[in-house]
Formats: structure tokens, sequence, C-alpha cells
């Protein structure tokens, strides 16, 4: 007899803004920045395994299976609640890694908030976003899945509303490293706290996009192409590239002009993640 699988979206993000106010003693950049989620993203599945391992059963070039963020939240879960039982996962992997639209992190997410309900563990939003946390700055925003303005590393959350357009999202071929871009001597470390609530209107820059954009040409050639159409705009550290429209149909018709020669997709802003949307259909 087969097994029941629980199967949940993992969401991207996009970074509407960014901005670096200063290095923490520990080498850490304070940030500011706003999350906003996409429809778009990979699919976790999972099914209860009577003897305690923990596996995941796709595997993802160029990262070890006890390195993936999905094990290592299926682990860190399972270790800190003194559950028994183990699981099986399966990956549909669609976001592209090192784009700075947050798929690792979204992956571990999901497994923190699937586990949550396949376990029975009844952990709350809070205690599981700590424990996200851990495993990376970006995961407590996937975890609440309500967009938010970020603040520390991006673990201080307060909920936002932005509009939701359809994006334009481009996705250059290279990886970034965000600790190179944070190590870069050029980069704007010093932007002043935005200090009222909400965020004035206007604060859309993304303080690692010239850093960016001197190291890498393809994303450089990316927000020129996009800038014809929209303001072309930087995600985290990228590589990739978004652009806002008012519908689907003008997104999809500039994306048919780009995709010709860069890889890119169209997806709808959301600021309610679909993860969560998911998950409460099965409350
Ligand atoms: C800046 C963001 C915005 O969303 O970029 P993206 O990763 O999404 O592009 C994230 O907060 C990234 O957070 P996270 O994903 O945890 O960063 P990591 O890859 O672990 O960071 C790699 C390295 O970058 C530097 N780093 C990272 C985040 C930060 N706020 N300050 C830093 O100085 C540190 O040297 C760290 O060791
Ligand atoms: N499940 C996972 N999905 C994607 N990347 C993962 C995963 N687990 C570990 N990683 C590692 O995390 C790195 C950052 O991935 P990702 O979150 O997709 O990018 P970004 O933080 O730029 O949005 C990858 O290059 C990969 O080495």
């Amino acid at each position: 007899m087969s097994r029941p699988l629980l199967t949940l979206p993992a969401p991207a993000k996009l970074n509407l803004m960014l901005h670096i106010l200063g290095r923490r003693p520990d080498g850490y950049h304070e940030l500011q920045t706003i999350f906003q989620f996409l429809d778009y993203g990979d699919e976790l599945s999972f099914a209860l395994r009577e003897d305690g391992e923990v596996r995941l059963q796709t595997e993802i070039e160029g990262v070890p299976h006890d390195s993936n963020l999905i094990v290592k939240a299926a682990r860190a879960l399972k270790e800190q609640s003194g559950c028994e039982q183990g699981v099986d996962i399966w990956l549909k992997k669609v976001l592209p890694m090192g784009g700075g639209i947050g798929g690792g992190s979204s992956d571990a997410a999901t497994t923190l908030l699937g586990l949550n309900h396949l376990w029975q563990l009844g952990w709350d939003e809070d205690r599981l976003a700590a424990l996200g946390l851990k495993l990376g700055a970006d995961v407590p925003v996937f975890v609440r899945g309500h967009a938010a303005f970020a603040e520390g590393v991006g673990e201080i959350l307060t909920p936002v509303t932005p509009e939701e357009p359809w994006y334009v999202v481009l996705v250059p071929q290279v990886s970034v490293s965000t600790a190179e871009i944070f190590s870069d001597p050029l980069l704007t470390r010093d932007t002043p706290p935005i200090k009222v609530r909400p965020v004035p209107k206007g604060n859309s820059r993304n303080d690692c996009l010239p850093v960016v954009a001197r190291r890498y040409p393809d994303v450089r050639n990316a927000l020129n192409l996009l800038g014809k159409f929209a303001e072309a705009k930087l995600t985290g550290t990228g590589s990739c590239v978004f652009g806002a429209f008012p519908n689907k149909a003008e997104a999809d018709k500039v994306s048919a002009l780009l995709t010709e020669t860069l890889t890119g997709f169209v997806a709808k802003g959301s600021n309610i993640s679909m993860l969560h949307r998911k998950l409460q259909t099965l409350l």
C-alpha cells in the first residue's frame, strides 16, 4: 500500500528594495529590505517513514544530500522536537539556484511547515521561524508567509502589503556569491535607516546592484534590456532581475521579446505566500 503524500509549494521571493545600513561586529550586514512572494516556485512532497530516517529522494546537482537545506531543516526539526518519525522527501526544482529568489531558504521553510503538519508537532510560527533563522537569514519570512519589511539581517519582520503586480523575472546564467558581494570594498554600507512607517514610496533602491552589475556583465545586460520596458531591479544579491507590469498580458508580451535571447519567466507578486494559502486548505 502506498503511503499518503503531502505536497506543498515553496515559492520564490523578490527583494523589492534593499538598503545596507552597516556592518555588525560578527561581519554580517544590517539590512532594511522588503520581501514579496511570487506565485512561482519549487514543489516538495513528503511521506512518513517509520524507521526515523530523513531521506531526500531527489538529487540536486552540486548540492550533496547532507548539505541540502531541506535535509538540514528536517534533521534540525527532528532533533529539536524529539520526534521519532522519519520522512522521505521529493523535490521538483524549478527555481534557479544562487539567483537571489530564495529557493533554498523557501525549500527549508516548506520542509519545516510540512513536517510540523505531517509529524503533528504543533509548533507555533515563532518557534519554527527561530529554528529557520539558524538555517538562513531568509528562512523566517518564508515560514511566516506574509510580505514583510525586514530589518536586522532579515529576521525582524513587519508585515506590509505592497501592490501585487505581474513580474517579468530574468535569470542571467551566472550564480552570484552573496559572500563575495558583501565583502566588496565598493559596496555601499552606510545607507541611513528608514525610520518612517509605512516605508515611504520611492525607496526602491538595492544597494547591491552597482557592485553586482560591475562584476557580472550578464546581469548588466539583463538590467539594460529589461530597463527598456520597466524599472529593472535586482533581487537580493542577484543574479535575477525583475520588472513590474500592471497585468499578465503586458508581462507576457515583454517576456516573449526578451526570452528570445535570455532565460526568464512571468509570475504574479503575492503578499500571502502560496505555501500558506495551501496550508489553509488543509486545516
Ligand atoms: C542579502 C540577501 C537578501 O535576501 O540575499 P540573497 O541571498 O537573497 O541574494 C539575504 O539576506 C542573504 O542571506 P543568506 O542567504 O542567509 O546569506 P548567506 O548566503 O548565508 O551569506 C553568505 C555570506 O554573506 C555575508 N552576509 C550575508 C547576509 C548579510 N545580511 N550580511 C552579510 O554580510 C556573510 O559573509 C555571509 O557569510
Ligand atoms: N534545497 C536547495 N535548493 C537550492 N539551493 C540549495 C538547497 N540546499 C542548499 N542549497 C545551496 O544554497 C545556495 C543558495 O541557493 P538559493 O537559496 O537558491 O539562492 P539565493 O539565496 O541566491 O536565492 C545554492 O547555491 C546551493 O549550494
